[in-house]
């Protein structure tokens, strides 16, 4: 998992690196500029029309120096547009870039720019190190690169965005973000999806580890980190092994919330699903979910079951229910959609609930809970303070959902796709959440698993069925998942 830093402190992070490294700064902005023309290049952009490069005087500028210098050398015919009025105010790094760049790179101040004439406009204007309210001239830039109407990409950070604050008054509107060494906050934040587009994130050699000595709560989930978050099981190990499970979900009109979590729960690898359902509903899980049980409220044993996921589906009408369970049941739940309602109604129900129980709202969820939130980062606070005094887990669902654990650290999810913006796909991941608990994870652990996999089945499920992706196509792929990060 990265730590993600603030943007004053990307360059103590720097100045520790080359020393560490023994290498220049020069250096590290070169392996930045040779990270992002590999994207590019594995991007096949078309190389038919010109490429403008908006250059900064600050290091931001000179990652954009560089990486004109090196775009050429690979047959694209770069225009770099100058955002600066004399080269005495360069940076360092950004004048030895300038110094560097081949007399075939022709160079026209900013306002020369004609839009009409590039296929693609490359941003290296501002990155980290904007300090207070934009100047009126940085305005007339970032208008002028926003008149381009094709693909911006934008070096770090969209010109104009702040690297840790919500909000922005003028700024880039990048199609894709290309971010070096860790996540800028700035981008995972929902109110900043429409100016940091895609995100894309480059390895410049600084490691995790120098990252952690920095203070910060914020972190960002990669592939490669979810292996080790795995418990193994061996060539004896039994169905009793892989837990026993309950969804108590679904009602009259909703009962495919309970076919979905108790499917996902399966492919999730659980050994036994069990449904909590309406008796008069009952065949709609045992014909669509063969391999489930039904249970009913009258004769249920809740202490049976490793592991309980409630909400998807059962209807507002159910505050008895849910109180009863808070009350008879000592280990985490997973708590989603109604279950989330009825809370908010009965705020008393708050200390009922198991330590280390998992609470996955939305973000209406988590209005209904918490009160209204201008930016994402209060929503992050109260989450934060929530978590820590009640010992419980939030997740903040949405694209780049963040997983708050009950010790404050917050962990924000990098899959998903914009394919899971569709009905069903919370109750899919209230199963596989809950499968996990089941199989003896921790609650860190069912979260981390559960939430990054979900996102790649989505992911992979929209690969293949772009528009129209169903919840039901992303329960098919969970058991790819677990193949793709190599667990078994
Ligand atoms: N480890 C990493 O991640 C690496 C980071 N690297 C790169 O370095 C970048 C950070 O570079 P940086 O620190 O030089 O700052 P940068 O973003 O170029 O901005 C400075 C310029 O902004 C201007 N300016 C400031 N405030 C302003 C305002 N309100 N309104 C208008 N203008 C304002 C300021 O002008 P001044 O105020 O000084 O006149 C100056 O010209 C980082 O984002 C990444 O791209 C890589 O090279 C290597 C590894
Ligand atoms: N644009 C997106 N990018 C990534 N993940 C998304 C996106 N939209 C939705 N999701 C994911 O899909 C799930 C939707 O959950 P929820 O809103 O509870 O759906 P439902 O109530 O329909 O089951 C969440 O896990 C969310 O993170
Ligand atoms: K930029």
């Amino acid at each position: 998992m990265i730590k993600i830093l603030s943007g004053a402190e990307v360059s103590i992070l720097d100045k520790h690196h080359i020393q560490g490294k023994g290498i220049s700064s020069h250096q590290l902005m070169e392996k930045a500029a040779e990270g992002f023309v590999d994207w590019f290049l594995e991007k096949r952009f078309s190389s038919s029309k010109p490429i403008a490069l908006f250059c900064g005087a600050g290091n931001n500028g000179g990652d954009g120096l560089a990486i004109a210098r090196l775009l050429t050398k690979h047959g694209f015919q770069c225009v770099v547009f100058t955002c600066f009025a004399d080269e005495g105010s360069l940076s360092e790094d950004c004048r030895i870039n300038l110094g560097l760049l081949p007399s075939a790179i022709r160079k026209f101040p900013w306002n020369e720019f004609d839009s009409e004439e590039f296929g693609l406009v490359i941003d290296a204007y501002l990155g980290v190190g904007i300090k207070g309210p934009l100047r009126e001239e940085a305005k007339s830039i970032i208008d002028k690169i926003n008149s381009f109407k094709g693909i911006k990409v934008s070096v770090d950070l969209p010109s104009g965005l702040s690297a840790d604050y919500s909000g922005f008054d003028h700024c880039v509107h990048a199609e894709v973000t290309v971010t070096f060494a860790f996540p800028k906050l700035a981008l995972l934040l929902p109110e900043h999806a429409k100016v940091t587009g895609e995100l894309v994130l480059v390895d410049i050699g600084i490691s995790e580890e120098e990252l952690e000595v920095f203070h910060s709560s914020y972190y960002y989930l990669l592939k490669k980190d979810i292996p080790a978050f795995h418990k193994k099981f061996h060539r004896f190990s039994h169905k009793g092994d892989f837990g026993k499970v309950l969804l108590i979900a679904g009602s009259r009109g909703k009962m495919g919330a309970a076919a979905l979590s108790a499917k996902a729960a399966f492919r999730t690898g659980s050994g036994l699903v069990s449904c909590q359902v309406p008796l008069e509903e009952r065949i709609i899980i045992q014909t669509s979910v063969p391999e489930a049980m039904c249970v009913f409220e009258d004769s249920i044993d809740w202490m049976a079951f490793d592991a309980i996921g409630v909400g998807p589906g059962i209807g507002l009408d159910q505050g008895e229910l849910l109180e009863k369970l808070l009350r008879e049941y000592d280990r985490p739940i997973v708590m989603d959609a109604d279950a989330l309602t009825l809370l908010s109604r009965n705020p008393s129900f708050l200390d009922l609930i198991p330590k280390e129980s998992i609470l996955t709202p939305h973000l209406g969820e988590f209005e209904r809970l918490f009160g209204k939130c201008r930016t994402h980062l209060e929503r992050l606070e109260k989450a934060r303070r929530f978590c820590m005094n009640y010992k419980l887990n939030v997740l903040i669902k949405g694209a780049n959902s963040v997983i708050c654990l009950a010790d404050g650290r917050q962990i924000f999810n990098s899959s998903g796709s914009h394919f899971m913006a569709t009905a069903g796909m919370g109750d899919v991941l209230t199963g596989m959440i809950t499968s996990f608990l089941g199989q003896g994870y921790s609650s860190e652990q069912a979260l981390v698993c559960g939430v990054y996999q979900h996102g790649l089945a989505g992911e992979m499920a929209g690969d293949m069925k772009g528009r129209g992706t169903l919840a039901s196509d992303v329960i098919e792929m969970i058991p790819e998942t677990f193949k793709r990060l190599g667990v078994s």
